[in-house]
């Protein structure tokens, strides 16, 4: 099951210094379910902190998200992890617990609540799809970037979430393993249904998306559809003519 995204005139500030900063400006858009959507834009243009938003890691101060069935504002205290549950999240530094396997990582989520079914198994199925059979009792720290990344995947997968977030989740990679790693994405993308986010600097990441939203100050400044059939090349160069 993948989840709709929508984003209603949506504000968050933080205090600075004796100001306020407003990192989400009045921010609207609608992302469809199944939708892979680039979220583009320079540095402090405010995509982590949409990206926060939409996980509900942070409140907004004004607006309204809605994720599927749910308005997050209308959410109690106590429903958010049940929320954040069924959201994957990546990051760019993938977050592993060094000291933990790889398979005991990807099952690390589970551990806080009672499951009906045993996860292990679960979460041996999505190191597979995501190329890491047989690393399962590897260490994180001999495994390359590119495959821990597939690990946090793995990890972000275990409570088959509705929608995907992953900031910068090929900032760390070389460009060709990036490519892999998003590929990977678009792959269980089709597979599983869900509706991808995903904040990144790089161009040709972006044109792999169906659809690029590029912020500026808090604020859409372009919104790209990326789908209409051409051939990839040309949508690269259509992206690589925009600053990101
Ligand atoms: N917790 C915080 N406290 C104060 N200011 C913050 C906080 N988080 C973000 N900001 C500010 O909000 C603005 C948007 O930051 P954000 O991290 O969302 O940008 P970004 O587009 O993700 O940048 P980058 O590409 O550098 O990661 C920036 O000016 C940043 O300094």
């Amino acid at each position: 099951m993948s989840f709709d995204v929508r984003v209603a005139r949506v504000v968050k500030r933080f205090p600075s210094g004796a100001h306020v900063l407003t990192a989400i400006d009045d921010l609207s858009f609608d992302v469809p379910a199944g939708a892979a959507v680039a979220i583009t834009g320079p540095s402090g243009s405010g995509k982590s902190t949409l990206l926060h938003l939409i996980g509900a890691l942070e409140p907004a101060d004004a607006g309204t998200i809605t994720v599927g069935p749910l308005e997050l504002t209308t959410l109690h205290r106590r429903q958010l992890p049940d929320y954040r549950r069924r959201i994957g999240f990546v990051f760019q530094r993938y977050h592993l617990l060094s000291a933990l396997t790889v398979l005991d990582n990807v099952v690390a989520p589970t551990l806080p609540y009672r499951n009906p079914r045993d996860p292990t198994n679960r979460a041996r199925e999505l190191l597979d799809a995501v190329g890491l059979a047989g690393r399962e009792r590897a260490l994180p720290a001999e495994l390359s970037g590119g495959e821990q990344q597939r690990v946090a995947i793995a990890r972000a997968l275990i409570g088959d979430p509705g929608l995907l977030l992953a900031d910068e989740p090929t900032g760390n990679l070389g460009a060709a393993t990036g490519a892999q790693i998003l590929d990977l994405l678009l792959q269980l993308r089709r597979e599983r249904g869900m509706t991808i986010l995903l904040a990144t600097h790089e161009q040709h990441i972006a044109a792999r998306c169906d659809r690029l939203i590029r912020l500026g100050g808090g604020r859409v400044v372009e919104d790209l559809n990326l789908t209409d059939g051409e051939d990839p090349a040309l949508t690269l160069r259509r992206v690589g003519g925009l600053r990101l």
